[in-house]
């Protein structure tokens, strides 16, 4: 539907659906007895797109940075049966930019115990990752060289701070 909405055409979205495998990963946050904690650090998500619920909990929970990076909202998913979308990197960089991958984390705050669920759908391990031509145009020249997607998951997790879109950019300047 994202990529639908950029005019992306049928073919390519089909290709990018078949390379592409959902994780589901279900999350337990113990209460805390008075600290607030984190109970997930700041990042964005190193895949295409995220989709988050969690359980009806009072307080803490998922929180999303502002774009100006000054403000945490929470972020209250499923609350109502809702659920949070959240834009990886990898939908980032096949969009060139168009999209932006949220900052999030998870507070851990007050006794009750937090579930959530995530369904995480992530390019094959082997893909070579870049905008198609159809998203790179005057107004949005080529942000990202190509890339191999484990590679630069690798990276990610071999140094502290790269999990967001500095870490994207550095990986990618690193590129010969
Ligand atoms: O537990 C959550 O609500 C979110 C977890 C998360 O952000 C992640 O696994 O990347
Ligand atoms: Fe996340």
């Amino acid at each position: 539907m994202v990529m639908e909405s950029f005019r992306l055409d049928e073919n390519y979205i089909e290709e990018h659906l078949k390379s592409t495998k959902c994780l589901m990963r279900m999350m337990k946050y113990k209460g805390v007895d008075e600290t607030e904690e984190l109970g997930m650090e700041a990042h964005t998500d190193r895949n295409v797109l995220t989709i988050v619920c969690q359980n009806d909990v009072a307080d803490g929970g998922l929180e999303v940075k502002t774009k100006d990076g000054r403000h945490w909202i929470k972020a209250n998913p499923s609350q109502d049966s809702s659920f949070l979308v959240i834009g990886g990197s990898i939908l980032h960089v096949l969009l060139n930019g168009r999209v932006q991958s949220a900052v999030h984390r998870v507070v851990r705050m007050g006794t009750e115990t937090r579930y959530s669920a995530g369904l995480f759908s992530m390019p094959n391990t082997e893909d070579l990752i870049y905008a198609p031509e159809k998203m790179v145009d005057a107004e949005y020249p080529r942000l990202f060289k190509p890339f191999d997607f484990e590679a630069y998951y690798k990276f990610t997790c071999e140094g502290s701070g790269r999990r967001d879109l500095s870490g994207l950019r550095t990986y990618c300047s690193l590129l010969k």
